[in-house]
């Protein structure tokens, strides 16, 4: 029998408040006449969920931001009740929800640690074998017996995630709590999730924006959008669907920011677009593939010794490219009118993503700016990359051999 169960559960909240002086008059006066009053718009943060999850498997959890990750968490921990639907948890639950959760801030360290005990009913003895090592782990030595409305929010995490992860409770849920802290607990606190889900065996359930965390930890993973159940299955899958999306979204909106530019007024820029390795214009540029960019510009004042360059850059400006190498051309005049300039660039090396291009024109040996933009068109690069190569945005077209073979030292 599964040990979690969710049967098609809706969660709904009611939007916004009926503040206005207007609203409320509006409704006493329905109310005095037996009228219906006027209703909150009401909007489902889950809507008909369902899955199961089996005893130790690791789930974990991922959507943007509002998708329902921690609603749903909330109501596995029976936190949050259910306005339709069911959900059935067979075993005790350690839940690390929201900073703090789980933790009382009038009491000390130390009475917490016995509290939680209690709630999952782990009897008193057990849990003094197990005092030190938690006080141990969360690293509060010198404030366990303060009380943790003094601590700061990281402390509070640290104390909520040793005793949550120490009181071997059937299943651990824990929200976002890796991304807390400093990078060396956060580190630590990796490694005994690695632990309790590997060499345990625990049925966890983890929700994170870490989606690199999520699939190093978790066997399945669930991806909700605006609260129902998008994809379900392999982490490798899910979570290829989950960059897509999130590509697509930084693309969408980023085609509505505008680029900035300054220029002497010689010279507009007014077209920039790609070809792909057919010279076909397209929108995505493909991976170790050829292509090209096309700069159209409108020359307005004859000027001479012009130099074009461009680069790459990140969508939050890290300059990948410098423009004053191979990805600059010299063009002694150029007549009034309008002119278009093509980059030809073998097997592009930027791995999948979104980036953007800064393109500027100077004109002789002091290097003038007649024009220089940054963000000037954002572009996604698509193709197929095995995952471990995720991070980075280049890939080096380069080759191991071994070079030298000394079998005389063994
Ligand atoms: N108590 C509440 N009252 C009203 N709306 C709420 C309440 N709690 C959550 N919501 C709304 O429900 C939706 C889902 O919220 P939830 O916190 O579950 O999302 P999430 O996927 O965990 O998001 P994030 O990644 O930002 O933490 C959001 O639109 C949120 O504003």
């Amino acid at each position: 029998m599964a040990i979690i169960e969710v049967n098609h559960l809706t969660k709904e909240y009611q939007l916004g408040h009926l503040t206005s002086a207007k609203e409320t008059a509006l409704n006493a006066l329905r109310r005095l006449t037996f009228q219906p009053t006027l209703e909150r718009e009401r909007f489902k943060a889950l809507d008909d969920v369902s899955f199961q999850i089996e005893e130790g498997e690791v789930v974990g959890i991922i959507g943007h931001n509002g998708a329902g990750k921690s609603t749903l968490l909330k109501h596995l921990a029976n936190i949050s009740k259910p306005t339709k639907g069911e959900v059935i948890v067979r075993g005790s639950v350690a839940p690390l929800i929201e900073v703090g959760a789980g933790v009382n801030p009038e009491l000390t360290g130390r009475e917490n640690i016995f509290l939680n005990g209690a709630i999952l009913g782990i009897p008193k003895r057990v849990i003094q074998q197990k005092l030190d090592e938690i006080i141990d782990f969360s690293e509060l030595e010198q404030f366990i017996d303060t009380p943790v409305k003094r601590y700061s929010s990281g402390m509070t995490v640290k104390l909520g995630f040793s005793i949550a992860t120490s009181m071997e409770a059937d299943i651990l849920i824990v929200d976002e709590v890796l991304a807390v802290g400093d990078l060396s607990f956060q580190r630590k606190c990796f490694d005994r999730m690695e632990d309790l889900i590997k060499r345990q065996g625990r049925t966890v359930l983890l929700v994170s924006h870490n989606i690199r965390q999520i699939q190093r930890l978790c066997n399945r993973v669930i991806l909700l959008d605006h609260g129902v159940i998008h994809m379900e299955g392999d982490p490798q899958k899910v979570c290829d669907r989950f960059y897509e999306q999130s590509d697509k979204k930084i693309k969408d909106t980023m085609e509505l920011s505008s680029s900035k530019s300054i220029g002497s007024g010689e010279i507009d820029l007014m077209e920039l677009y790609f070809c792909n390795e057919f010279g076909k214009r397209t929108e995505d540029l493909t991976y170790k593939k050829d292509c090209s960019i096309h700069f159209k510009i409108n020359v307005i004042h004859e000027i001479e010794d012009l130099t074009f360059g461009f680069g790459f850059h990140t969508t939050d400006f890290l300059y990948l490219t410098t423009h004053n190498s191979e990805e600059q051309i010299n063009i002694e005049r150029i007549p009034r009118g309008i002119t278009e300039i093509t980059c030809n660039i073998k097997q592009l090396p930027l791995l999948p993503g979104i980036y953007s291009i800064r393109f500027g024109i100077t004109s002789g040996k002091s290097a003038r700016t007649i024009f220089y933009g940054e963000n000037m068109k954002h572009f996604q690069v698509i193709g197929k990359i095995p995952i471990t190569i995720r991070d980075g945005f280049f890939a080096l077209d380069a080759k191991w051999e071994q070079t030298d073979a000394n079998t005389a030292a063994i």
